[in-house]
């Protein structure tokens, strides 16, 4: 696809990585149920591939936060569009989401779910960019560290688009300039 100036990692490689966090995973969590909470919309499909990859009992629910909008900027301002079903009292929770990029949205989740006293709290990103490596939040599991640039695709959209892509690229400057 043109759209696309540089495909960073292909579908195949994706699942390779989401493979081998799913093992680390279930090597961590031997004899407890995680439940893993999902940052919608673009977590679905590492939530989706990540589950797959599993071995373990493992339970899943949602949540919709919302910081970019339509572009490629943050707002700055989290806003929850979409709350948990689940009480996560007690629970072996880790959060999952497609990218951490300025920092800003799992900051402002992570001291939200803390308050709902989990037995455990921590985070998997599918990616990560340097910015957010100066969060002071503690990131378990990366599958992939990745530029600043604006990626597409694997969940990631821009203006609503792109999700769908199976590969993972930096979206072309001609697209949003
Ligand atoms: O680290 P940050 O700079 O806060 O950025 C990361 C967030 O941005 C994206 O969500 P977005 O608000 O674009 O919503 P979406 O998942 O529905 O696309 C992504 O899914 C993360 O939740
Ligand atoms: N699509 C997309 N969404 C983001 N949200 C935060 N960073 C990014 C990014 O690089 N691409």
């Amino acid at each position: 696809m043109n759209d696309l100036s540089e495909v960073l990692y292909t579908s195949d490689e994706l699942a390779r990585r989401v493979g081998e966090v799913a093992a680390q995973i279930d090597a961590d969590y031997e004899g407890r149920e995680v439940l893993l909470v999902g940052v919608l919309n673009g977590a679905v499909m590492v939530m989706s591939d990540l589950q797959r990859a599993m071995k373990s009992h493992v339970q899943m629910d949602w949540m919709a936060v919302s910081s970019y909008g339509s572009g490629t900027q943050s707002s700055g301002v989290v806003r929850i569009l979409k709350d948990l079903s689940m009480d996560l009292e007690g629970r072996h929770v880790i959060v999952v989401e497609d990218i951490i990029d300025t920092g800003l949205t799992l900051s402002y989740l992570m001291s939200n779910l803390a308050s709902r006293k989990p037995a455990s709290l921590e985070i998997m990103t599918m990616f990560r960019k340097p910015e957010a490596a100066r969060m002071d939040v503690a990131v378990k599991y990366v599958g992939f560290e990745i530029p600043s640039q604006f990626v597409v695709g694997y969940g990631l959209d821009y203006a609503g688009r792109y999700r769908n892509l199976r590969d993972l690229g930096i979206l072309a400057p001609h697209i949003y300039a």
